[in-house]
């Protein structure tokens, strides 16, 4: 079962978030861009560890990023905070693949809370403007044992 997109609005704004109207969506709340990153040299995943490459924070042109064909990581703009009992998922908005981008997201895990980030797949060139909204949050309920206490935990507070 997946939380209406009240109970999603009342979750990001426990955390924080400033939400506006546009945000708030029937099953989610859309998520905006705050910042895009190139990445400029390689990550490792390892056994035992993990390392986020160095990457090159774009600056917009005029009034948005105008950004070629590649893939980019982007912040998202708003404060999440998983609650208990549930998972997280993001999903692009469809405009993004309407016009032959998407975005590639992971699991949002019950108890993470930060600012997140995502894979931006740029297909054909396109522009962004910051603050856009890019992204759509839904939770459903999910069985856990524990809550989220890796690396990423209040990451971009
Ligand atoms: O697209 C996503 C998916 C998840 N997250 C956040 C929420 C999630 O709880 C956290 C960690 O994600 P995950 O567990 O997939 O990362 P990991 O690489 O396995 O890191 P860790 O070892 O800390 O679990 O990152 C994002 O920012 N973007």
């Amino acid at each position: 079962m997946f939380d209406s997109g009240a109970a999603v609005t009342a979750a990001l704004e426990a955390a924080g978030a400033d939400l506006d109207d546009a945000q708030r969506q029937p099953n989610g709340v859309d998520l905006t861009v705050d910042a895009v990153f190139a990445q400029t040299e390689p990550g490792r995943l390892g056994r035992d560890g993990k390392r986020v490459g160095e990457r090159r924070e774009l600056e917009p042109r005029g009034d948005c990023y105008r950004l070629e064909r590649g893939s980019y990581v982007v912040r998202y703009g708003e404060p999440v905070r998983i609650p208990a009992g549930r998972i997280g998922f993001v999903l692009p908005r469809s405009t993004l693949l309407r016009n032959a981008c998407t975005l590639d997201t992971a699991v949002w895990d019950a108890g993470y809370e930060g600012v997140g980030e995502g894979r931006l797949d740029v297909g054909h060139p396109i522009e962004i403007e910051p603050g856009a909204r890019i992204a759509q949050l839904v939770l459903a309920e999910a069985d856990h044992e524990g809550t989220y206490d890796g690396a990423y935990q209040e990451e971009n507070l």
